[in-house]
């Protein structure tokens, strides 16, 4: 313990600055050289610290989040997507809606980039240091009919859906619900109206949500009512990304050529 070297670090341990830990050395040693003023100094290795608490907590953030793979806003071919507006996306990206407690919601055919635009949404919202998470409705579904049967629903709401402040719900309308399983996702949407913000994805028009709302359309009015009170919309259309490639080698026809003659 005689080394100050040791002195440093076993301080830095105990008063929990693991950055300015890694850091000290080198910049004593260029300060040293530089001549640099000791306020320099010091105002260098505070700053290693927050930097390196700020990446932690971003990389402990976007693990939270649980999203199935990276996805930016940087990666998507604005050309390719049909109707999405850049300009519509890149204020979004601003997150703005995330302070607002508002929701988005992306709607369009299979494969038009719903889940990849609302990953990276939610990508920018976890490295702004927004507690985000990813599910898709199915996924959800089961969390929450698990907690229902074991009596369990007020304690995993409060986990699983209120504590973040950005719930992304991918794929609504591929499976239909029934009636309880309906009910329970109405509670999702009813608990974070207002209070926390949504990005939802649905392959699906408003008008037939309530095909998979267990063909409840009161329960289906209500529900869509509190999603789009704040909320914008972003329609997709076009072609499935997925099959871009097969479709340029000829070997799948587009949905023009599929298309009955007018
Ligand atoms: N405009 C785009 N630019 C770049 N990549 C895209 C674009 N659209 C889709 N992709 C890619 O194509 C694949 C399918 O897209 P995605 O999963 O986002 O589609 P989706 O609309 O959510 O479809 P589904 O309703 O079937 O889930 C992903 O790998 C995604 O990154």
């Amino acid at each position: 313990m005689n080394l100050q070297h040791e002195r440093i670090l076993t301080l830095c341990e105990s008063l929990n600055l693991p950055f300015v830990a890694q850091a000290y050395p080198l910049a004593a040693q260029d300060a040293a050289l530089a001549e640099t003023a000791y306020s320099d100094f010091l105002e260098g290795l505070l700053k290693a610290e927050a930097a390196g608490r700020n990446v932690r907590k971003q990389t402990m953030l976007t693990r939270l989040a649980g999203f199935p793979a990276i996805k930016t806003l940087d990666d998507f071919d604005y050309e390719f997507a049909q109707g999405v507006k850049r300009s519509q996306i890149e204020e979004l990206a601003g997150l703005g809606f995330v302070e607002r407690n508002e929701n988005v919601v992306l709607v369009g055919p299979s494969g038009v980039g719903k889940t990849h635009l609302a990953i990276a949404l939610g990508y920018r919202a976890a490295q702004a240091g927004i507690k985000t998470r990813f599910t898709t409705a199915a996924d959800l579904l089961l969390t929450l009919t698990t907690a229902h049967t074991q009596n369990q629903l007020k304690s995993v709401m409060h986990r699983a859906i209120n504590s973040y402040r950005l719930l992304i719900i991918d794929e609504i309308g591929y499976l239909p619900m029934n009636r309880e399983q309906a009910n329970l996702f109405f509670q999702v949407i009813a608990a974070r109206y207002e209070k926390g913000s949504l990005i939802v994805t649905s392959n699906l028009p408003f008008g037939q949500w309530d095909a998979t709302f267990a063909q409840d359309a009161t329960l289906t009015a209500a529900l869509l009512d509190r999603l789009l009170h704040h909320a914008r919309i972003v329609p997709i259309a076009g072609e499935s990304y997925r099959l871009k490639n097969q479709r340029a080698a000829g070997m799948v026809k587009s949905k023009r050529e599929t298309a009955p003659a007018a």
